[in-house]
């Protein structure tokens, strides 16, 4: 648009249209007096762009003729409106529409990729795009997208996570791809968070690097891409931070950052130790809550008699010993997230008084007579099938239907194989850290064992062994000796059930959770190149003679497995 001596671009709606004039308010203001307040209307119908003269006082002229009404208008046609002057410009036609793949049709595309990689020696990078709160479709999402790609990648969903399929990208050039995706998407779509994974070096198996990729996706920033590597899977929730690797655990977790922005309750179920306060914390952590208070009862730790007074407060002289009027939790917790843990061992009264103030949010403190209004958005959990306790007759089913408007379940350690060499590490590093001793290294066989207990406390008895380890080994490697005395059990069970277990008609306990061999050998790796680096003061060549590794496999690999030389001087003699 040349109005006097300046010129602007004027984009128009893919279909609709925007009004011209001096009207403050219309779409595109114009200054010359020439112009009437609400000249002409310009946009896009059914695919073609047309102008129409708004009854103005000085007329609409095409090319130099005056249009009646509304006429189409053609790439490079001259319109002035008065003294202004438009000059229509048509882009490109938009390439006929290309959908995203189903999450079945994804996958044999990165199969076949994954083919190439191990017949050529190529690449493929999987990267996967969390969208929080887009205002355009899906579909126009995936427009945009194949928009920026090239026709040999591909796009497709995965339990509504967009994920691209980069072949022959890696390293820097697939990184540099997903930071440009992230801003293409980034102007329809309020956040977006990017994970990228990679073959060969994020291992060759379709569903892992998806799984890679949506893991770091989720412990991206907003507006960042997070690449796969073992370090990512700690997701930083502001005073805590969670280890998520499996990929049962990333959905759980990526579904708990989507329940976060509404207010509806979560109800966790999971065995003791297995992170359901964790899982409650994301959610008040990723909710609008989180400036708010986050406050835990643990319902089955009180005696009956001072659940309701801890839940409901107090007023003074309520009870003997009740000197000065208390706010309870659920007072306390206004605002912010009640967390209601082993939400089953409350007593049917308590169930009874906790309904009425979800459903009417407000409380009565003992004692009183007098209401107070509340805020409250509870996310509860138990290790009972809370289902089965209300058949039971031992839990309210209106109270289990306030609660468990959306159901998260929480796996055991056992089921999470994983996830435990990664929750051990961590542990490890953590208690090293703060007992203010240097880092320690689990031993393959200590690792074997750890792989082989049952864990019924689960995350938190890990935890405790860790710790525990982290105090008694001499150091630098720990040994199946300085594990207690319960998991060196497993030890002599391990040497002969596998034995026992192949008597035909016996009864066997599976001696250890299986893990998939080839990413067992790369943790095994890793770890060998980690202890040899580490005993060789990082001088690579002499770590690569330790293990019996060429250098140049060993500097290589050290790339594959993101180990960082440390040590002082130069890594390599
Ligand atoms: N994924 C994880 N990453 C890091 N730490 C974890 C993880 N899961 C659990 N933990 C740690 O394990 C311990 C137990 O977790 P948590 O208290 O959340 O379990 P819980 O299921 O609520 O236990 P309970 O049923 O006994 O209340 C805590 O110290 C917690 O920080």
């Amino acid at each position: 648009m040349l109005e006097g001596n300046t010129s602007t671009l004027v984009p128009l709606p893919r279909e609709g249209a925007v009004v011209i004039g001096r009207a403050v308010g219309v779409d595109v203001v114009v200054e010359d007096a020439s112009v009437s307040r609400q000249h002409a209307k310009v946009g896009v119908a059914d695919g073609e762009a047309f102008i129409a003269d708004l009854g103005s006082h000085n007329g609409v002229r095409v090319n130099g003729e005056r249009v009646q009404g509304t006429r189409p208008l053609d790439g490079g046609d001259v319109v002035t409106l008065g003294n202004v002057t438009l000059v229509f410009h048509r882009g490109e036609r938009p390439p006929p529409a290309r959908r995203a793949l189903e999450t079945e049709g994804l996958r044999t595309r990165l199969s076949e990729e994954l083919d190439r990689v191990r017949s050529y020696e190529r690449a493929v990078s999987v990267l996967a795009l969390e969208v929080e709160a887009a205002w355009v479709s899906q579909a126009e999402l995936v427009q945009a997208l194949h928009g920026a790609l090239r026709l040999m990648d591909g796009v497709g969903l995965v339990g509504g996570t967009l994920v691209v399929l980069l072949p022959d990208l890696s390293g820097e050039e697939a990184e540099a791809m997903a930071a440009h995706l992230v801003s293409v998407l980034s102007p329809l779509a309020g956040r977006v968070r990017a994970g990228l994974a990679s073959a060969p070096g994020d291992g060759l198996q379709g569903d892992a690097l998806i799984g890679a990729a949506r893991a770091a996706a989720l412990a991206a920033d907003p507006g960042e891409t997070r690449v796969s590597g073992p370090s990512l899977y700690r997701l930083s929730l502001g005073e805590r931070s969670v280890v998520v690797a499996d990929a049962a655990l990333v959905r759980l977790f990526e579904l708990l950052r989507r329940l976060a922005a509404s207010s509806l309750p979560v109800l966790v179920h999971g065995e003791t130790g297995a992170g359901k306060e964790n899982a409650a914390w994301a959610v008040h952590h990723w909710s609008p809550r989180s400036a708010q208070a986050f406050v835990a009862l643990n319902c089955a730790a009180l005696p009956e008699s001072l659940v309701e007074g801890e839940l409901f407060g107090h007023e003074r002289g309520a009870f003997s010993g009740a000197d000065r009027a208390r706010a309870g939790l659920l007072e306390r917790a206004s605002g912010g997230t009640l967390f209601l843990d082993e939400v089953a061992e409350l007593s049917l009264p308590i169930q009874a008084k906790l309904l009425r103030a979800l459903d009417q949010q407000v409380i009565t403190r003992l004692g009183d007579s007098r209401e107070r209004p509340v805020d409250l958005r509870v996310v509860a959990a138990t290790h009972r099938v809370l289902a089965d306790e209300v058949k039971a007759g031992r839990f309210r089913q209106d109270l289990f239907f306030r609660l468990s408007a959306a159901v998260v379940v929480l796996p055991p350690l056992r089921d999470r194989p994983r996830e435990l060499p990664l929750l051990a590490r961590a542990f490890l590093e953590d208690a090293c850290a703060r007992a203010g001793r240097p880092a320690l290294h689990l031993s393959a066989a200590t690792m074997a064992l750890l792989g082989a207990h049952a864990w019924p406390g689960n995350v938190r008895e890990l935890k405790h062994v860790l710790e525990y380890a982290a105090a008694t080994s001499p150091g630098p490697v720990v040994e199946p000796s300085h594990l207690p005395e319960s998991l060196r059990e497993g030890l002599e069970r391990m040497d002969v059930e596998p034995v026992e277990g192949l008597r035909e008609g016996t009864e066997t306990t599976v001696p250890r959770a299986f893990q998939n061999l080839a990413e067992e050998l790369r943790t095994l790796e890793r770890q060998r190149m980690v202890e040899a680096l580490e005993a060789t003061g990082g001088v690579q060549t002499r770590a690569a003679q330790l293990i019996g590794m060429p250098l140049r496999t060993f500097a290589f690999k050290l790339k594959q497995h993101r180990i960082a030389s440390r040590g002082r001087g130069p890594a390599v003699e």
